[in-house]
């Protein structure tokens, strides 16, 4: 599929005040206008807030402008309400009408879009989340995933200019969420709509968002691209269990009889076992967990650990109960490794010293 070009003008910019009697919204976001966005944080911090804000389902106080389109501006009091703002909302849980078919279910998000201004085809956002052959079945006689899959793809049929996504997978079990993110995978690679998109778990935001937010009671903690914010010590992601790294690789080769993928990398060479041929020159993410990276002062040659990488320990920090996180400047690439406290003192680790990285597992995010 071909990526969509971009211009660099193309920003989504929201500033949003909002008072309730325990919580406080105060946000002020300058957004890519293509992409995905993820809005990431704890429980309460304001994520559905701010959506709902984008909107124009909550009367926060600020502004709001989606590439050129103003859609709140209280200082020259303009607010369309939601029905002028050419967007999607997609809710945790499909609400699709019971009545109607899948097919008419589609159709109904359509009509509110003039002809000329459709930019998505019913057809294409069928085809996109993959449910032609559900066209005639009422929405009781799907699975959640389908219903999901369906509510997105009337969400697109109104061509919007941008769509807010409210943690689209939370209702959904762990193989029904493996089910529709290749579906959201292939969205943003194919359309040129901007997704904002709620959630907080890490590995989906790993996944699909190339730009992050990270919210905490009510506040914007940082905002930028998310290989940059995953590893930054000094935000939460870069702790705990899901600590990683994302490295962005291109395809080198793949061996087909070891069914072995290679990867360069900024960092170094990565391999990966992949049932998936991938075509040499393809850009990929892969996700590298702290938990999977040991180090080692020589590189072994009898492990068995396939990707060792050069690197440079740039900080060591306490993790809690007998663990130091170790980050890692790999070639200008952050690296994370969770080691114990013990090995730590053995190896005599200390910052600025050339080290080795090993690592068992790379996750590719396709
Ligand atoms: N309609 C409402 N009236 C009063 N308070 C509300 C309302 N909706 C949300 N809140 C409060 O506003 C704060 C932010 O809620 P919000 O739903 O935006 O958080 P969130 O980050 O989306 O949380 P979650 O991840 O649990 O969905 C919370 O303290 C919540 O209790």
């Amino acid at each position: 599929m071909n990526q969509p070009s971009h211009t660099t003008a193309q920003r989504l910019r929201a500033s949003f005040t909002l008072a309730r009697a325990s919580f406080q919204l105060d946000v002020d976001l300058d957004l890519p206008g293509h992409g995905v966005t993820a809005l990431f944080g704890p429980s309460g911090c304001g994520k559905t807030s701010c959506l709902r804000a984008m909107a124009g389902l909550e009367r926060a106080g600020g502004s709001m402008v989606v590439n050129d389109e103003v859609w709140q501006d209280d200082a020259r009091r303009i607010w369309l309400p939601t029905h002028r703002r050419r967007l999607g909302y997609v809710f945790q849980e499909a609400s699709l009408f019971p009545h109607l078919d899948v097919r008419r279910n589609i159709a109904y998000g359509m009509r509110r879009t003039p002809a000329a201004e459709r930019r998505v085809a019913l057809e294409q956002a069928v085809d996109l989340l993959g449910i032609t052959g559900m066209m005639d079945r009422r929405p009781d006689t799907l699975s959640g995933g389908e219903r999901q899959r369906v509510a997105i793809a009337r969400a697109l049929a109104a061509s919007p200019h941008v769509l807010l996504m409210d943690e689209p997978l939370a209702a959904l079990d762990a193989q029904r969420k493996l089910e529709v993110l290749p579906y959201l995978d292939r969205l943003h690679q194919s359309l040129d709509i901007p997704i904002i998109y709620v959630s907080h778990s890490p590995d989906e935001v790993a996944r699909l968002a190339s730009h992050m937010v990270l919210m905490e009671s009510g506040r914007v903690l940082a905002s930028g691209p998310t290989e940059t914010l995953m590893s930054r010590l000094d935000l939460p992601l870069a702790h705990g269990d899901t600590a990683s790294a994302l490295v962005v690789a291109t395809v080198a080769g793949y061996d087909r009889a070891d069914q072995l993928l290679t990867l360069h990398s900024q960092a170094g060479p990565l391999h990966l076992p992949t049932a998936r041929e991938h075509a040499v020159g393809d850009v990929l993410r892969v996700r590298i967990m702290a938990r999977e990276v040991s180090l080692t002062r020589s590189p072994a040659k009898d492990s068995s650990v396939l990707n060792t990488l050069p690197a440079r320990i740039a900080s060591i920090t306490d993790e809690g109960p007998g663990q130091m996180l170790v980050e890692l400047d790999a070639s200008g690439t952050t690296l994370l490794a969770r080691i114990t406290r013990r090995s730590c003192r053995q190896l005599g680790l200390a910052v600025g010293e050339a080290i080795h990285a090993q690592i068992k597992a790379v996750l590719l995010l396709d």
